[in-house]
């Protein structure tokens, strides 16, 4: 079968200083896929490459099994949706307005929102607990709260795919559950393809089925949280000690950082 998204040889630069290398995956159809890895690992670039937001130095990215670049930008629109790390700081519409906007891809011609939009925004945000801001100012609500709105804007869009990067990152505990189940039933209920990008090992192990691992711009490791995260593998990445046993609940790999150095490890910049 198809890959949702893949990748060959991927290779990308910032003004010539290489931050990614010879990156090759398949994201399958319908899956959960993290991609984790320390800071300045290259996460948040190749998050932006799948989306078609910035090109390749050299290497593939296929969407459905076609090159990504030759997808008309509507119709990417349509099957993939972004929701980025650093959301806008200023941003003067309600919240309502700014999760309609992700139905333009959708829309004919003319633009107009219809009945089916309306209910689409509302049960948006709904799912992710906004519904009560909806006519409140992007620019008057919490950190948190604005997170969970783009999150509502990026459901709005129907994508195929949804690409988030750290969808949990300013969440409170109760909400980053609620964010992740309401992915996990995404994929569930509706066989959309989630990809994103998150520095909680803990939350990858519970919820994803792929992880790739991303290190100074290369993949040191992909596969099942299993596979992945054990601490010979996660430890050299991350520069620091990581204990790793099983969580006696899930079942899944459960990771605690320890002090201390690993010994022979010279810890890395970026
Ligand atoms: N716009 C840019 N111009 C130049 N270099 C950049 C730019 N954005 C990122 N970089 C560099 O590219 C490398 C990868 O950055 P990226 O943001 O993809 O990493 P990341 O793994 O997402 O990091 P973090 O976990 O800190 O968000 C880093 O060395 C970073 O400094």
């Amino acid at each position: 079968m198809t890959s949702a998204l893949a990748t060959r040889h991927l290779a990308f630069s910032y003004n010539g200083t290489r931050v990614l290398h010879n990156i090759t995956l398949d994201i399958p159809r319908g899956s959960l896929f993290t991609i984790i890895g320390p800071n300045g690992s290259g996460k948040t670039t190749l998050l932006r490459l799948l989306a078609g937001l910035c090109r390749p130095l050299s290497g593939h990215i296929l969407l459905n099994g076609r090159e990504l670049q030759r997808f008309k930008r509507r119709l990417r629109a349509r099957t993939l949706a972004i929701v980025p790390q650093s959301l806008p700081q200023s941003f003067p519409f309600t919240v309502q307005q700014a999760v309609l906007m992700a139905r333009a891809p959708r829309q004919g011609l003319l633009g107009f929102e219809t009945r089916t939009d309306l209910d689409m925004a509302q049960n948006a945000m709904r799912y992710t607990g906004v519904d009560h801001l909806a006519h409140k100012s992007m620019d008057r609500i919490s950190g948190g709260e604005r997170q969970r709105a783009f999150i509502a804007r990026a459901l709005c869009q129907e994508p195929d795919i949804l690409l988030l990067d750290e969808p949990t990152a300013a969440l409170d505990y109760a909400h980053q559950i609620r964010i992740m189940d309401l992915l996990a039933d995404l994929r569930a209920t509706k066989g959309t393809t989630i990809v994103l990008v998150s520095h909680d090992l803990n939350l990858s192990s519970m919820y994803a089925d792929h992880i790739l691992l991303l290190h100074q711009g290369k993949v040191a490791c992909q596969g099942s949280p299993e596979q992945v995260l054990q601490s010979a593998i996660l430890e050299p990445a991350y520069g620091c000690r990581l204990f790793v046993d099983t969580h006696p609940q899930t079942g899944r790999p459960r990771i605690m950082p320890m002090p201390g150095n690993i010994p022979g490890h010279r810890a890395s910049t970026p």
